[in-house]
């Protein structure tokens, strides 16, 4: 790291304390008593605040619902966080028994100046100081047992002791995504062995019978079929599985989805998802998106590959991972070798030249770069 790559942030309180303030060289920041610093934490009426070059947080004692900036409410070991938009978000910092505030405002302040989104560098803050606490260095957090347990107010709640039904992952290799029976059955009959059927238009008259032509074929060809969206019906013809992102979670009625014994996968876009999805003990996790995509339009940013591999990591084959989003043959085997298990693609299939020997020529991409894998492990 360059000096040019240190951030800067500035507390003008000069009587601020923190304990973690000489540690912040690990993230990459000076955090340091100045007036002039753009990004910076103050002492405010109700508590600290941190203004960031877009977004202001305050520190406060009870959450004010008229106010529209971040707000965080520390109480022992929880983190309450209302957002701009008034939904609120819990991080419970399980092996913390009290979060020190002055010390959360500083990790938060250079994760977000580190470029990670509010709830991201609010869950990676709290890794941070749990890491710290319990003497495990003060460098990256990686290891999950330092993170917060993160959730929304409202999220649906899985019986105590129940999970998703597990996927076959040697079948989880390449994970063609597609919008039609026709690309389904072509992929399928690739060897394809795990896919996806995502109609976006929730009124095609055709829905239903396009889900059921969908199924026989995975059961055909003994593939792991993934209905995406559409969870009613997956249940009522009896699907393999289900793909829901992180809006769909909220409104599905994932006890029955779970209790039907279909297959669970769940969108993730970063460190707070990722934690939460945990709470549903799903049957995979997908992370994305990695690069730009035209598939679909995205509120968030691609992620890029190191971050890939920081959520691989993280994860840590607790659960099986996708990496989806702007993946092609060239960038394959780069993704291949953060460790994540299946790519899942649209364009690369469906819009090349020849589609059937793109399919071919990307399942052996994966499937040999699996096992150069693991001669390399067996090798070392
Ligand atoms: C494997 C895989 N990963 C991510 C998605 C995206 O799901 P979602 O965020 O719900 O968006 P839509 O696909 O429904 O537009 C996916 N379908 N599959
Ligand atoms: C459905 C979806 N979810 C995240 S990215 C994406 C589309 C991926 O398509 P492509 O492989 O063409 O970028
Ligand atoms: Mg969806």
């Amino acid at each position: 790291m360059t000096t040019t790559d240190v951030k800067q942030i500035a507390f003008r309180d000069a009587g601020f304390k923190s304990s973690v303030l000489d540690n912040t060289r690990h993230l990459g920041c000076r955090v340091l008593h100045s007036t002039t610093d753009d990004v910076r934490i103050e002492s405010h009426q109700n508590g600290l605040a941190l203004i960031t070059g877009t977004e202001t947080w305050q520190f406060v004692r009870e959450l004010d619902t008229a106010n529209i900036v971040f707000q965080a409410l520390c109480q022992d070991n929880l983190v309450t966080v209302q957002l701009p938009d008034q939904r609120i978000a819990y991080f419970q910092a399980e092996k913390l028994t009290k979060v020190n505030q002055n010390d959360l405002a500083v990790a938060l302040a250079c994760f977000i100046e580190q470029g990670y989104e509010h709830l991201d560098a609010m869950t990676l803050a709290l890794a941070w100081l749990t890491q710290q606490a319990r003497a495990a260095g003060a460098g990256w957090p990686e290891d999950r047992a330092w993170f917060p347990r993160t959730s929304f107010a409202d999220d649906h709640v899985i019986a105590d002791g129940a999970e998703f039904s597990s996927i076959r992952k040697e079948l989880f290799t390449l994970y063609p995504v597609v919008d039609t029976v026709e690309w389904l059955a072509l992929v399928l009959e690739q060897g394809v062995t795990t896919t996806q059927l995502r109609i976006k238009d929730p009124n095609d008259p055709d829905l239903k019978q396009k889900i059921q032509q969908a199924i026989a074929l995975g059961e055909q060809h003994g593939a792991q079929v993934f209905i995406n969206d559409y969870w009613q019906l997956a249940i009522e013809l009896g699907a393999y599985g289900v793909h829901l992102g992180q809006e769909d979670i909220e409104v599905a009625d994932l006890s029955a989805i779970q209790q039907a014994g279909l297959r669970l996968g769940i969108s993730t876009h970063g460190y707070f998802e990722i934690m939460r999805a945990f709470n549903l003990k799903p049957s995979y996790i997908a992370l994305g998106h990695i690069f730009p995509t035209v598939t679909k339009d995205m509120p968030s940013q691609p992620q890029g590959l190191t971050r890939l591999g920081q959520y691989v990591e993280l994860i840590n084959g607790a659960y099986p991972t996708v990496a989806i989003g702007g993946i092609n043959a060239e960038r394959l085997p780069k993704v291949k070798a953060t460790g994540v298990d299946s790519i899942a693609l649209v364009t690369a299939i469906t819009r090349a030249d020849d589609p059937k020997a793109a399919t071919q020529s990307l399942l052996n991409a994966v499937i040999s770069n699996a096992q150069g894998e693991a001669h390399a492990a067996v090798c070392e």
